[in-house]
């Protein structure tokens, strides 16, 4: 059987631009045009020339695609005629391969939002496509509110469809604009459509306001649709749009979708799906959504010990498709909520191959499920755990040890006046039978502990000049006065890596120094620093 073609078509920058929370930047734009070319996208929609000064740059230097740069815009205004609306004349002169039209399907948003007639309405379309296609467009009609206009009038609804297509659009967009629509619903109406406008001129674009804008776009090609809207990592006004990140491993890697269709994306391109998504998020300053399907960061995690112990025997067991297809990874994790075949896992993947019979294994879970209880977790401290783990095991060479620190914080004015917070600390260590003492300043108490902590090292210190402190998070674990507190501490050094350590204690002060003390000390580990003298 020959494969159909199915065709994507972003919205990341022109409906995605109106995600609250979200602006792109001129730059930005031309970055995201640019990986979504890259992933193999058909049409991309940059934004609505004419609207606002980005868009209209951004269309008067047209980025150089494979993909179809897509202008969007309404069609013309009730009571002007083609000729004479600056706003089709702005979207008709744009430098783009095609145009996208909105316009009202549903008879109540023709009374009530354009305070028009159904006739006009439907002139209005007819003669804005018609202006395109004169002016050598490709032309979309994107059918606002289509299913909810469907419901109320078919008859209506379809004859605005059939007045785009009669005048030469190429592709009639079925839009669930207000996202209410379920996918029953939507298969339902898709396949009516269908019966008049071909399948495959009929394409699809759904909110997500039910959770459902994936789905439903899966149920409209199911029903006959061959392109889809959507977006990166699913933005777009309010809940969003249906997220391409999701849909595309779908249809690649489903088998009804990937024996039936064929898109632009490669194999290739899809094992870089995850980097991409994290990359988008980078753009858009915001951290990536960690349960995101396909390429979250726990999108092929198991905590769980009987799920581990199967992964470990055939990865198939828990998951369902390879992480790699799609350039993610699989992570067994160790927590209060896994077994021997945790440890195993996540041993191997630092390096420490052991027997599953190995008694020490049930030394360290115990600890580790003990910690986990006083407040620990393991799961996002990584390089903590492979200190306590290369302990329990017996190979942590001995670097140092800390006599005492102490930390003050004041609160005065500087030399000009000013009022400020400064932080103090001063460490004591002993390295070789040597005690040293240093005093760090810092921006607050965390800060002057690792600048003290790191300022001498005696003979350790020339490995930890590359040594970074990223980021550092704290959690208070119960809610009285009695709290527990959690830091995680991010570390990176000249090489790149990044780890993760962990401190817990009743003080805020201790917990960190905790998680800095495993940072250093997983810091020399790491460099191969030999053991101090006893
Ligand atoms: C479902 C969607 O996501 S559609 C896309 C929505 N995106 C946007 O609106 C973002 C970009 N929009 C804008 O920057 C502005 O709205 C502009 C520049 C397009 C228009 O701004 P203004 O001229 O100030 O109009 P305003 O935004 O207040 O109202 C929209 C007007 O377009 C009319 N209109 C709306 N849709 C259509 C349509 N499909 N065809 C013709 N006219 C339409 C409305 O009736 C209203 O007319 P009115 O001013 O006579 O009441
Ligand atoms: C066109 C569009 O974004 C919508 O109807 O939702």
């Amino acid at each position: 059987m020959t494969a159909e073609r199915l065709y994507l078509f972003d919205t990341t920058l022109r409906d995605g631009a109106q995600t609250p929370g979200i602006d792109f930047s001129l730059e930005d734009k031309r970055h995201v045009a640019a990986m979504l070319d890259g992933l193999g996208i058909d049409y991309v929609e940059g934004g609505y020339p004419g609207a606002n000064p980005t868009d209209t740059a951004f269309f008067a230097d047209a980025p150089a695609l494979d993909a179809r740069f897509t202008a969007f815009g309404m069609t013309k205004r009730a009571g002007r005629s083609a000729d004479n609306d600056p706003g089709l004349r702005a979207l008709l002169e744009a430098d783009a391969d095609a145009v996208c039209f909105v316009a009202k399907s549903w008879d109540y948003h023709v009374r009530v939002a354009l305070a028009t007639s159904n006739e006009e309405n439907l002139e209005g379309i007819a003669q804005s496509v018609a202006a395109a296609c004169a002016a050598g467009k490709e032309v979309l009609l994107d059918c606002e509110h289509f299913f909810d206009g469907y419901k109320a009038n078919p008859d209506y609804a379809l004859a605005c469809a059939k007045a785009a297509l009669e005048a030469g659009a190429r592709w009639i967009v079925l839009c669930d604009t207000n996202g209410g629509t379920l996918p029953h619903e939507i298969s339902a109406i898709v396949a009516e459509v269908a019966r008049h406008v071909p399948g495959e001129r009929l394409g699809i674009h759904a909110h997500d306001d039910t959770g459902n804008a994936v789905a439903n776009s899966l149920a409209a090609v199911r029903a006959g649709a061959r392109q889809i809207q959507g977006t990166l990592n699913g933005i777009g006004e309010r809940c969003g749009n249906a997220n391409l990140v999701t849909l595309i491993p779908t249809l690649l890697l489903k088998e009804e979708f990937a024996s039936r269709f064929e898109t632009g994306v490669t194999d290739e391109a899809l094992a870089g799906l995850t980097h991409l998504s994290r990359g988008f998020d980078e753009i858009l300053n915001r951290a990536p959504d960690r349960q995101a399907p396909y390429v979250g960061d726990s999108a092929f995690a198991t905590k769980a010990g009987i799920h581990a112990s199967a992964i470990v025997k055939e990865p198939e067991t828990y998951e369902h498709v390879p992480p790699e297809t799609v350039g993610n990874r699989r992570r067994v994790m160790v927590s209060d909520q896994g077994g021997r075949s945790n440890l195993i896992a996540e041993l191997h993947r630092i390096g420490l191959e052991v027997d599953k019979a190995d008694t020490r294994l049930d030394g360290l879970l115990r600890e580790v499920k003990r910690r986990e209880a006083e407040g620990y977790a393991y799961e996002g401290a990584d390089a903590s755990f492979e200190l306590l783990a290369r302990r329990a095991l017996g190979s942590v060479p001995h670097f140092f040890d800390v006599d005492s620190f102490r930390v003050m914080v004041e609160r005065r004015h500087n030399a000009v006046g000013d009022l400020v917070t400064i932080s103090e600390a001063t460490v004591k260590v002993r390295v070789d039978g040597e005690l040293l003492m240093s005093v760090g300043e810092g921006n607050g108490p965390v800060n002057a502990l690792d600048m003290a902590l790191r300022k001498d090292l005696g003979r350790y210190s020339p490995y930890l000049s590359g040594l970074e402190l990223v980021d550092f998070k704290v959690r208070i674990l119960n809610g009285t006065t009695a709290a527990t507190t959690r830091v995680l501490v991010e570390s990176a050094d000249e090489t790149g890596e990044r780890w993760f350590t962990v401190g817990v204690s009743p003080n805020i002060v201790d917990a960190s120094f905790q998680a800095l003390i495993d940072s250093i000390t997983y810091k020399l580990l790491k460099a191969g620093a030999p053991a101090g003298a006893p």
